[in-house]
């Protein structure tokens, strides 16, 4: 444990762990987590902020529900209440999160931004570094999310416009933009969002759509249409699966091209599950822009000290800019020497088998499949993690009941079991 020694110099403390290391106490971290305690497993998490799911509690807007039915949000072991709705609004999904992490005892290391972790091949463990500790464990598990930071697109001119400029994370309530002109860029789930939220608060918002867009009702004649899709999947091809879907789009909302919003080639779910492009799921922004109330707006040129020119030779007067563009993984930034994951921080190994690496390193919530993914994820990690812990912990008995057998197991082991 060279590194010990180096931390040591820099004052850092050194801490062995016993079981898996986990980055990240949000929903997926919490529920790896409790899918390893309930196998007898203890785990470590090292969260960044000071509470857990910071995505839920600090960067979401206030009128923010699950736009799945709750059946699909749920964590493993335990699920929502009976009394919560259909689509549970994000401050449910909160108190759900903070019940689940109580039932399974959960205490995760707040104020931990992990720096660095990389793997000692010399030693056969992990270690991760945080601003003032270093951990040590045999098992890394990567929960960190495929949200991590907000992506912020350059935009000539932006710097020199004299109104704000926010990211979606940062956006709470369309209170704060009352009667303002606001340009909002980006048309996923979020821009549709917060451009129906600024309509209700009687700002204009003028919404980016540089590109095509798949545009769904959040339900069709009373049924959720992720859950339609999901029934069809057993049944019947993605491909097949996605005509059905456009073609029920097309009879609820008609047709979207004439308002801007062109469908992409590639159905909605095959490029969810190709690029990660979640198809918008509409719950009211499409008749605002029916009526005029958003204003569908092509690519922006350029920001001007007081408004925006657009690729189509628009020009408009602006109050506020918002960022609705999009959110990127931070995992190349802290995980080094590591192949297992794409320059943008995703696994290289495509869902359903992108949770598992080589020497002791896992990944959960990087399936482009929301919720529903880290379950998954999870439930995997966690039978795999236990098969390897029960070896271990059999491998020690042994070891302290009969010296003999001492060469049988691998010497971190033991280190391990000692901390
Ligand atoms: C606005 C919005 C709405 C959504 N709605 C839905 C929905 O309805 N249904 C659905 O299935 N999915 C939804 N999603 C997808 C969302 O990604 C998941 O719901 C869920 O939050 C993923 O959980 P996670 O734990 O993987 O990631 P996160 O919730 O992002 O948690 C990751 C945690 O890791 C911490 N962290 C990051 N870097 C470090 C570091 N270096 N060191 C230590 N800690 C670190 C973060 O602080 C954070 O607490 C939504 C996403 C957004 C942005
Ligand atoms: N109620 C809910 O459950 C909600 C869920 N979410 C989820 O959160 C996740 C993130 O969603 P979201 O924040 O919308 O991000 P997305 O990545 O889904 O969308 C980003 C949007 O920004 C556009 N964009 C990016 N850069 C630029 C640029 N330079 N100029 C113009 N447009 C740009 C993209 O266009 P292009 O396609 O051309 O790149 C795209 O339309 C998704 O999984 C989403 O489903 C979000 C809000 C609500
Ligand atoms: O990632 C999201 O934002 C989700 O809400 C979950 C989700 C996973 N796969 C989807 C396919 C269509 C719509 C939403 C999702």
């Amino acid at each position: 444990m060279g590194s010990c020694k180096d931390q040591e110099e820099k004052q850092a403390k050194c801490v062995f762990v016993h079981g898996p290391i986990i980055v990240g106490a949000g929903p997926s971290g919490l529920a790896v987590s409790a899918c390893l305690s309930q196998q007898g497993v203890p785990s470590l998490i090292l969260e960044k902020s000071d509470c857990i799911a910071s995505l839920w509690q600090n960067k979401t807007y206030d009128r923010l529900k699950l736009h799945l039915p709750k059946q699909f949000c749920e964590l493993p072991l335990l699920g929502f209440p009976e009394n919560f709705p259909k689509y549970p609004t994000k401050h449910q999904f909160i108190a759900y999160i903070e019940s689940y992490a109580s039932h399974f005892k959960i205490q995760p290391r707040f104020k931990q931004a992990v720096q660095k972790a990389v793997f000692d091949h010399v030693s056969g463990f992990w270690k991760v570094r945080t601003q003032d500790s270093e951990y040590i464990s045999k098992w890394l598990i990567v929960a960190t999310g495929e949200n991590a930071e907000p992506v912020i697109p350059e935009i000539v001119g932006i710097e020199k416009f004299n109104g704000p400029v926010v990211h979606t994370s940062e956006y709470k309530s369309g209170s704060e933009f009352r009667n303002q002109k606001v340009l909002v860029v980006g048309c996923g789930n979020s821009g549709m969002e917060v451009s129906l939220d600024l309509c209700r608060h009687n700002a204009i918002p003028h919404m980016v759509v540089r590109n095509s867009v798949h545009v769904l009702p959040r339900e069709i004649f009373g049924f959720s249409t992720f859950g339609i899709a999901m029934a069809l999947l057993k049944w019947l091809p993605l491909r097949l699966v996605d005509k059905v879907l456009i073609l029920l789009a097309n009879i609820t909302l008609g047709s979207t091209d004439q308002l801007g919003l062109r469908r992409p080639k590639t159905g909605p779910i095959e490029l969810k599950n190709i690029t990660g492009k979640t198809p918008v799921l509409d719950v009211g922004a499409l008749s605002q822009i029916k009526s005029g109330k958003i204003k569908v707006m092509e690519g922006v040129k350029e920001i001007t000290r007081n408004g925006a020119r657009f690729t189509d030779g628009q020009e408009k007067e602006i109050d506020s800019v918002i960022l609705a563009t999009g959110y990127k993984s931070n995992v190349p930034t802290w995980l080094k020497k590591c192949e297992f994951f794409t320059k943008d921080g995703m696994p290289k190994t495509p869902f359903p088998n992108g949770w598992k690496g080589e020497n002791g390193l896992y990944t959960v919530g990087f399936t482009r499949r929301g919720l529903r993914g880290t379950a998954f994820d999870a439930v995997k990690i966690a039978t795999d993690i236990a098969e390897q812990w029960r070896k271990f912990m059999d491998c020690n008995n042994n070891n302290n009941n009969n010296n003999s057998n001492k060469n049988s197991c691998n010497s971190h082991v033991i280190l391990l079991g000692k901390s």
